[in-house]
């Protein structure tokens, strides 16, 4: 069966992102609006409404739009915007996430794609949760550095067009805590108490980093690295897109660049720290245009139409034990 697939917002950056992964799919009829109507309320309703599977890549506003426009209840939709991630009646699109999750995936009529920060954060917190190894009043935290493509055209377009480009190597931002991912990193880590997330631009396109510390000293129970290691990778074995390194000096520290595995739908864990000062730091890679995005927009999408989840996505292999 050919599924009629509708991407709103296609020549965005996540939108021609997804076109570029489903590019040459004999299973997908792809709904197009032409250059002067892809902004239009009534051409977009028409197609959101004859497509099976929609995927919006627009700002919020025009997401929460885009779901208000479908007037039947056969359109399935998947959201890359933030307006529906913890909202109800929607399956959060982490195939990862749970044992269920996929199944949920499968089911969906509304379906948010996860935040790009978010997704290393919930693949690395909450399997430690949920085997009560960081309790769930932890008072944790995040670092994280993206490309500047996570700011979509507008930030793309700062960093390579116009008379003064930015130069800034390293930009932290989101410096007043509130940043629009922290009730997803919360909700779906299993944290009682919303994480503090910093994150920063870097002078580079594409790819991240998520970074975890842990002051394991501060548990009673003796955490330590071997303990993460061993939950995290028992919790992803057998997985094609989310895998866990070998434990910390046997990782190769060059697989911890943002950009390592760009054009992937791969997220690489690993794990490192001092059992001697009682410390660790959980690192997520990943492409937040990948497994951040459009990858695991296409991810979900096989999902919800029956297929190989892994039609049409590269997965890349793990750095091996030696230096
Ligand atoms: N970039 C990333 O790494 C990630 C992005 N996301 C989310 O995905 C969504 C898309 O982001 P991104 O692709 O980066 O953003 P872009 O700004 O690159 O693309 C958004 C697209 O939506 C179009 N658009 C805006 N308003 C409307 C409307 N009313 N009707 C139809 N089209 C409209 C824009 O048009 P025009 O071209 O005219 O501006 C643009 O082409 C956002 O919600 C973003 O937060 C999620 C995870 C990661
Ligand atoms: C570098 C940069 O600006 N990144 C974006 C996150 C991009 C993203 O993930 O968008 P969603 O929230 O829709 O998922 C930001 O911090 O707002």
């Amino acid at each position: 069966m050919t599924a009629k697939i509708f991407i709103d917002g296609e020549v965005g950056t996540t939108g021609l992102q997804i076109r570029a992964r489903l590019d040459g799919r004999s299973d997908i009829k792809f709904l197009r609006l032409p250059e002067n109507l892809r902004k239009e309320r009534e051409a977009r309703a028409q197609m959101l409404n004859e497509a099976d599977i929609a995927i919006l890549c627009l700002p919020d506003a025009a997401a929460i739009e885009a779901v208000a426009l479908i007037e039947n209840k056969t359109t399935r939709v998947i959201d890359a915007s933030s307006a529906h991630r913890v909202a109800d009646g929607w399956t959060y699109g982490f195939a990862e996430l749970s044992p269920t999750q996929r199944a949920e995936i499968a089911a969906s009529k509304r379906l948010s794609n996860p935040g790009c920060y978010p997704q290393g954060y919930i693949a690395m917190m909450r399997p430690l949760v949920e085997a009560g190894l960081i309790p769930s009043d932890f008072p944790a935290t995040l670092n994280a550095v993206s490309g500047y493509s996570g700011g979509g055209k507008g930030m793309i377009a700062e960093y390579e067009q116009g008379e003064e480009p930015i130069k800034v190597p390293y930009w932290p931002y989101g410096l007043t805590l509130g940043h629009k991912h922290v009730p997803e990193m919360t909700a779906y880590a299993g944290l009682q108490h919303p994480p503090v997330f910093q994150p920063a631009v870097g002078h580079y396109a594409q790819g991240m980093i998520d970074a975890i510390p842990l002051n394991l000293w501060a548990l009673e129970s003796g955490l330590k690295m071997a303990d993460l290691h061993a939950c995290l990778t028992k919790r992803y074995e057998g997985e094609t897109f989310v895998k866990v390194a070998p434990l910390a000096s046997a990782g190769k520290l060059d697989a911890i660049t943002p950009e390592h595995l760009n054009g992937t739908n791969s997220l690489h864990i690993h794990v490192h720290g001092n059992d001697d000062i009682g410390q660790a730091v959980l690192l997520a890679v990943y492409d937040n245009l990948g497994k951040g995005a459009s990858g695991a927009a296409v991810q979900n999408m096989n999902i919800m139409m029956g297929i190989d989840e892994a039609t049409g996505l590269t997965a890349a292999s793990l750095p091996t034990a030696s230096h």
